[in-house]
């Protein structure tokens, strides 16, 4: 029986766990280390043949995690859902999950634990680095680059050649027309930096 771990019981990690679902896993247990109805991270650490998950949209948290499940030997799984249409060009690393309905085009590259939620467009060329959230129908164009740890927010775009820097926060529907720095929190239409986070 094909058996998975999702680490995080929340709302996304039930998402995640439909698409393992459709990915063939039929035993899924959820752990989490802040709610007393689950088992914690500790109690199945030695358990390090089945493979994990991440079911937490967190950045930040889904980072270090990722940190402490490999130094205990965790294989992460990459979970695909079967109706993602994903160019044979395309490379995904580890622990990335695709949601329902994405579009991944020729040679993007996507890297470690990111999430690529439901219906999202990554156009051709484009990198997406380790820990990026992609919110619902975002819409990358051809060779954009989103550097680590960044979300972008629900139902934003981004026009082609860009590049949004790490750990920054692209506000719900927003319209990214120039490049975004690190560490910035920015939105609106055209988008603009509205903070240092
Ligand atoms: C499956 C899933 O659920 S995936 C998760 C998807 N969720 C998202 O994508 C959420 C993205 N988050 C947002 O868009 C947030 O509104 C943020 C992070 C941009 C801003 O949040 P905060 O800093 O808390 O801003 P706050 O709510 O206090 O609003 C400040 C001002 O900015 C405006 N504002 C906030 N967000 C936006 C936005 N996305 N676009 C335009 N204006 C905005 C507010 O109307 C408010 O304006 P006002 O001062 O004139 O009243």
């Amino acid at each position: 029986m094909k058996e998975l771990y999702i680490y995080g019981a929340s709302g996304h990690g039930l998402v995640v766990a439909d698409i393992a679902r459709d990915n063939g896993y039929e035993n899924i247990i959820f752990i989490d280390d802040g709610k007393n109805e689950y088992p914690t991270f500790e109690d199945i650490k030695d358990s390090n043949n089945i493979p994990i998950a991440f079911g937490i949209g967190n950045n930040i948290i889904r980072a270090k995690l990722y940190e402490k499940v490999k130094k205990e030997g965790f294989n992460l799984a990459t979970l695909i859902h079967s109706s993602s249409i994903i160019s044979s060009s395309v490379c995904i690393e580890e622990g990335t999950i695709v949601m329902p309905n994405v579009v991944i085009n020729a040679n993007s590259i996507i890297g470690k634990a990111v999430i690529l939620n439901s219906s999202s467009v990554i156009e051709h060329e484009c990198k997406i680095e380790d820990f990026v959230h992609i919110s619902p129908n975002v819409a990358l164009a051809g060779n954009v680059n989103i550097k680590e740890l960044t979300h972008i927010g629900i139902g934003s775009c981004v026009i082609q050649g860009l590049t949004v820097g790490k750990n920054s926060l692209i506000g719900a529907g927003a319209v990214v027309v120039k490049n975004i720095k690190d560490n910035i929190k920015a939105y609106g239409n055209p988008c603009c930096e509205v903070e240092e986070l």
